[in-house]
Formats: C-alpha cells, sequence, structure tokens
C-alpha cells in the first residue's frame, strides 16, 4: 500500500474545527484523552486475549509510556493494547462512530461558549490531539498481525488524513502530536507528571516516562539542565481506584475518577464505595450525576455501569446491574465471583449478578435516603449578578448542601418509575417522592410531610395530575379543597399517573385524583353542607336530565358537585378512568387509546348555571359550558371553530 488520502468525514472536519476554537482555554485536557484511549486498548486486548492468549506475542506487559522531546517539539503517547489495522485505522479516526458524540454535534449551537460546555459533557477523544497539535502522527500494529502490517495516519487535522503501511515491530499504537507553538509548555516533563497526577492517577496501568536528572553545565558559566536517564518510571499509582481502601482515596480523585468513566466534567453530587462481603463478593462503586444527561429518555439508553472481573474489564454498560429506573447511575462493579468469560446472556440468568443487582439498588437507594435526610444549608442570597444566571443559582443550590433537591430535579421523575418496576422497594421509594402542592411551588413536599398536615377527619392523600404547575393550580376541580383549605399535591411529570397506579396507599393512607370520581370529602362536610348539597341536586334534577341530552355525544354523565366554588362546570373521569390529561398524552405519543367519555359536573350555585334552564340559547350554552370545563383542564374542543362562532353569537 502506498500513500493515502482521505477525507474526513464531513462531522469530523466540523468537530475538528469546533475543538481547536473554543477547547482553547482548556488546552490540557488532551493529554487525558490520549491517556484515556491508552488505557481502553490495553483493556480490550486483556479481554480478547482471555479467549487466545497468543495475542499478547512476547510483549506480556500492559502499559502507557509518554515520551518528549523538546527540540522536536513532540510529544507520543505509546500503549501496549490492542492496536489498530490499516482499515481499523482509516475507519475510527477518520469517521464518527458514536450516537453519542454525533448527538453532541447536532446540538451544537454556534455559541462557543455554549459549545464549550457542551464538549465538556461528552469528550471529544482522539480529536482533541489537534488542540495543542498542528499535526498528529499515529503509528499502530493490531495485536495478532505481522509487523509488516502496521499502519501509519497523519494528519493537520484541516480535512484530510493520510495512511500508508509500515514495519512496526511493537504492537499496539503510539500517537505523536506536534505541538504548537503557543503549546510548548507540553514538550516537559514537569508539567506531563503534573497532568497525569491530576487526571490519570487512577488508571489501572503504569504510565511511564523517561527518568530526567539534572545535570550541572560542563563548562564554567554554561547553564545546566534536565538531561534523560534512559529509565522508564512509573509516575502513577497504576492501582485500580476502587481497589484502594476508601480512606487512602481523596474526593478529588473520586470526582476525577468519576469524569474519566462517565466521560462527564461536571464533579458528580454523591458516591457509594464499598466491598461487599458474603455470598457473593464484588466491589461496587457507584456515584450519582448532577445533571441529567441528553439521552435520559432514550429507551435504548445504556446503563452506566462498567463490569470488571477480579479487575479485569468485562464490558460497558452492563445493564443486569442495576433496574432500569436507576438508570442514571455510573460507576464501576468489579466481582471477584463471575468467570471471566462472562457474556451478557449469563449475566441474565446469573444469581450472583441478581445478588448484586439487589445490593447496588439498595446502596442507591439508601445514599439518596442519605441526602434527602442531609439537612439544606441556607442557599446564599443570590447576587445581582447571579439572579440573571440560572447556571449560578443551580450551583448555589448544591454548594449550599440541598443536593437532594438538585438530584431530584434532573433524576426525579426517572426514579418515579420505580414505583411501577420495583414492586419489593415501592415503600422505600416512596419516601423519596417530593411534590408540588397547593402550598408549595417548589417540589419539596414529601408524602410523610403531607400526611402530617392532613386535616382532622380528612381520609386521602389528595394529587391532581396536569400539564403544567400553571394549568394545576388553576384547575377548577382544587376549588372545594382550596376553600376548605386541604393540601393538593400537583403533579406535571408525565410518569405520574402511571406511577401513582402502582402506589394506591401510603403508609395505610388512600392517594385519590381530585379529576376522578365523585368527590367525596367525608367528614370534612358538615351535616349542613351535605344537606344543602343534597336539596341543591333535588332541585336542578330536570336541568341535569336536559344537559344530558343536549351533550349526550360528548359525556358519559351530567351530576352535581360541591367540588366547584368559583366555576360553573368541570370535567372528571370515573373512578378506574384514566384522566383526561394521560389520555392526551398517550394519544401524543402515537398510541391507541379507548375513547372514553367523561363526566360533566355542574356547580349548581353558579349564576351561569342558573341561567340555563328555559333559556332561548340551551343547546349554545350547553356545549359552551362543556367546551370551557375541557379548556380549563387544558384541553381542546372538539370543534374549536364551533366553539367560538357559539361564544360570538352570544357576544353579539
Ligand atoms: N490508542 C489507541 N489504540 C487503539 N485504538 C484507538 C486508540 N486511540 C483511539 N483508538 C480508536 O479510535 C476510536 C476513536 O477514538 P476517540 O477517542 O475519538 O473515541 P472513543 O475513544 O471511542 O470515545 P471517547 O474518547 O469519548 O471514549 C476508538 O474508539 C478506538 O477504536
Amino acid at each position: 500500500m502506498t500513500k493515502q488520502s482521505h477525507a474526513f468525514q464531513a462531522e469530523v472536519a466540523q468537530l475538528l474545527h469546533l475543538v481547536t476554537h473554543s477547547l482553547y482555554s482548556n488546552k490540557e485536557i488532551f493529554l487525558r484523552e490520549l491517556i484515556s484511549n491508552a488505557s481502553d486498548a490495553c483493556d480490550k486486548l486483556r479481554f480478547e486475549a482471555l479467549a487466545d492468549t497468543s495475542l499478547y506475542g512476547e510483549q506480556p506487559e500492559l502499559r502507557v509510556r509518554i515520551a518528549f522531546d523538546k527540540a522536536a517539539r513532540t510529544l507520543t503517547v505509546t500503549d501496549t493494547g490492542i492496536g489498530m489495522s490499516q482499515d481499523e485505522a482509516v475507519a475510527h479516526l477518520g469517521t464518527i462512530a458514536k450516537s453519542g458524540t454525533r448527538e453532541f454535534m447536532a446540538r451544537l449551537s454556534g455559541d462557543q461558549k455554549a459549545d464549550a460546555q457542551l464538549i465538556g459533557q461528552f469528550g471529544v477523544g482522539f480529536y482533541s490531539g489537534f488542540i495543542v497539535a498542528d499535526r498528529i502522527t499515529v503509528e499502530s500494529r493490531r495485536a495478532g498481525l505481522p509487523p509488516e502490517q502496521g499502519v501509519r495516519w497523519t494528519s493537520d487535522g484541516s480535512g484530510a488524513f493520510e495512511v500508508e503501511a509500515i514495519t512496526r515491530a511493537e504492537r499496539g499504537t503510539s500517537v505523536t502530536l506536534h505541538l504548537r507553538e503557543d503549546a510548548l509548555e507540553y514538550a516537559d516533563g514537569w508539567r506531563i507528571k503534573e497532568l497525569i497526577n491530576k487526571y490519570s492517577d487512577h488508571i489501572a496501568l503504569p504510565i511511564q516516562m523517561e527518568g530526567e536528572q539534572w545535570e550541572e553545565g560542563k563548562e564554567e558559566g554554561q547553564p545546566g539542565q534536565m538531561v534523560k536517564t534512559g529509565e522508564w518510571e512509573t509516575v502513577n499509582q497504576a492501582t485500580a481506584l476502587w481497589t484502594r481502601p476508601k480512606k487512602d482515596i481523596s474526593d478529588e480523585q473520586y470526582t476525577q475518577f468519576y469524569e474519566q468513566i462517565a466521560h462527564d466534567w461536571q464533579p458528580p453530587l454523591a458516591w457509594t464505595h464499598n466491598r461487599v462481603e458474603g455470598a457473593t463478593e464484588y466491589t461496587q462503586l457507584l456515584y450519582l450525576p448532577s445533571h441529567a444527561p441528553f439521552d435520559l429518555w432514550d429507551r435504548e439508553k445504556k446503563a452506566g455501569v462498567k463490569l470488571y472481573v477480579r479487575r479485569v474489564f468485562i464490558m460497558d454498560e452492563a445493564e443486569q446491574l442495576l433496574p432500569r429506573y436507576l438508570r442514571f447511575v455510573k460507576g464501576v462493579i468489579d466481582s471477584a465471583d463471575l468467570p471471566l468469560n462472562v457474556s451478557r446472556e449469563l449475566l441474565q440468568e446469573s444469581r450472583d449478578v441478581r445478588a448484586i443487582r439487589e445490593g447496588n439498588t439498595r446502596r442507591v437507594l439508601g445514599l439518596l435516603e442519605d441526602l434527602a435526610k442531609a439537612p439544606a444549608a441556607a442557599t446564599p442570597a443570590p447576587t445581582a449578578d447571579d439572579a440573571a444566571v440560572t447556571d449560578v443559582q443551580d450551583k448555589n443550590e448544591a454548594q449550599a448542601g440541598d443536593k437532594y433537591a438538585t438530584f431530584w430535579r434532573e433524576f426525579g421523575a426517572v426514579l418515579k418509575e420505580g414505583l411501577g418496576e420495583d414492586a419489593g422497594n415501592r415503600e422505600r421509594i416512596a419516601r423519596l417522592l417530593r411534590y408540588a402542592s397547593t402550598t408549595s411551588d417548589r417540589a419539596s413536599v414529601t408524602l410523610d410531610d403531607y400526611k402530617a398536615r392532613m386535616k382532622e377527619g380528612q381520609k386521602a392523600i389528595y394529587y391532581i395530575t396536569a400539564d403544567s404547575l400553571a394549568a394545576a393550580k388553576g384547575s377548577p376541580q382544587l376549588e372545594l379543597f382550596k376553600k376548605k383549605g386541604i393540601e393538593v399535591l400537583l403533579m406535571t411529570d408525565r410518569v405520574d399517573e402511571w406511577s401513582l397506579s402502582f402506589l394506591r396507599e401510603f403508609d395505610g393512607t388512600p392517594l385519590q385524583s381530585v379529576a376522578k370520581g365523585a368527590v367525596d370529602l367525608g367528614d370534612l362536610q358538615d351535616a349542613a353542607e351535605k344537606k344543602a348539597a343534597e336539596e341543591a341536586a333535588e332541585a336542578v334534577k330536570p336541568l341535569i336530565e336536559h344537559l344530558k341530552e343536549a351533550l349526550k355525544d360528548s359525556v358519559e354523565d351530567v351530576r352535581v358537585t360541591t367540588r366547584l366554588v368559583d366555576s360553573p362546570a368541570c370535567l372528571v373521569v370515573k373512578d378506574a378512568g384514566m384522566s383526561l390529561q394521560l389520555e392526551r398524552l398517550m394519544r401524543q405519543a402515537g398510541q391507541a387509546v379507548p375513547a372514553t367519555k367523561p363526566v360533566l359536573e355542574i356547580n349548581p350555585e353558579h349564576p351561569l348555571v342558573k341561567k340555563l334552564e328555559g333559556n332561548p340559547h340551551f343547546d349554545d350554552l350547553a356545549h359552551i359550558l362543556f367546551d370551557q370545563a375541557l379548556l380549563a383542564e387544558g384541553g381542546l374542543p372538539q370543534d374549536p371553530a364551533a366553539y367560538v362562532r357559539r361564544v360570538n353569537a352570544l357576544l353579539a
């Protein structure tokens, strides 16, 4: 093969442009990315060699070496990992294969500052080398291929790369950066060591540098200098972080390890690190991120936990290790019992894996309980500057110790899925729930809080589901509850109604939607009120019959209610029915929903209702009443034009 020139995939060219322009202020991350790739390559070799030890050839040692040459202005990262064949070099170093990176590209806004933050969330891997290099040369040979089948890849990062065959004695890859004029600081032993310390100390492989020592000037007046000794020295700790005792690991090291495995450059909210002994032995290091990833709602989203067996990396995204409703958790599980050749299929059936999953679930719920219990320190008053920047306020929230509020904002809706998914832990999950209510706009009310505030004689926990907080708060169904000072939980997540169908009661008290079934406040209504209601119902019986007839195509039933105070009418569904809001959500999601008709409830005390009987426009008024009730709870009239026509006719 002679030299071949290839154009970068369009997205790569775009990414390169962005990387070199917006990551300018954070140049040093390139080294972390290259070391991380080298370490991944070694993990891959170790894994493939489980089935074929001959892949090690004559080089059993897995390591990363970093060399620099001040005079030539180069920095080289060499690993003894899996390496790349010629085809692989073309495929991997010229395209963007990862869906995550493609998603990232799609989200770029063109605003450099915002984009640079986004990069933080995604990590740009190999291409970050071009922040500091105006040319990169990669030489590689894949494990198992003969020396003549090596490859050299070069590019100046401007649109194309060249590939040629070379003979390479060693297996693995070396990446040489030809440093830009303004990045010469990276051809310096101290600087490199500092970065390894900062970013890669926890990498389980030895990272080596050639030793240097000070040599005085040979002649009088000549300055001394550092010279290389020819000995390679390991400069990192080179033990997998999770295998070290907790007390030897600093918060900073935990955070850096998180950044590495989660590819998230924002510090985690919290973590839990344990060695579990007993029938199933494993080490768990699990993190709660501080913000939701872009693909949290992707049904195909992979779990974020890596599986190791006795420190050998086995697989990313081992979804059996945590239930789906904890899919936001990142971390590492290192099992002492699983066989090294464990496959995804085997994981599904393994009893050890089941025990690990249960153990992980307990730990994460325990961690959340601890966070929820931690007293929230007083939030510092935002300064005038802060007020304009929501990001800063969010940070304050986290700094102030109210980590649980941050967690809940980012992941609460996912945790709610657990009510349906994990019957065994339903109680624990229920105690972690937070909702807004008629007494708090913030999602901060627990079911325990609610119960403690219940009125004497109140027999249920009341809630309403709606598309937004404003719609929930303005709902006519709340009128009587407000008048009587009874708290109602306001729920606005899509998952709320579904998840509550699994939580019929909390601590012995039933949960009751205020938009379902006839309202029965039981002992909260006194005898006089009940009597008045009965009399009113009797009085409007003929009206009810008329309305039923006029609206027979739209409603299941018409009845009198006491739940309304200021509104003339509202819509409710029957007890076991799906709420109108859920019905709309499911239709929007393209699901077939059986057509159910709601029940129209009217307020016999309302002037509009009183005007109905005998009115020459009865039919129009009846329809307007119905359509307005629909509007009030977030729906749309079936025939909006007819609605407008009717209202206009009455206004004229
Ligand atoms: N040192 C290396 N040895 C072998 N293959 C490598 C090496 N560096 C990069 N590659 C290959 O190039 C691909 C692209 O690397 P890049 O760093 O851009 O993305 P990534 O490593 O897949 O993602 P990320 O860095 O976000 O984890 C890798 O997936 C890998 O196949």
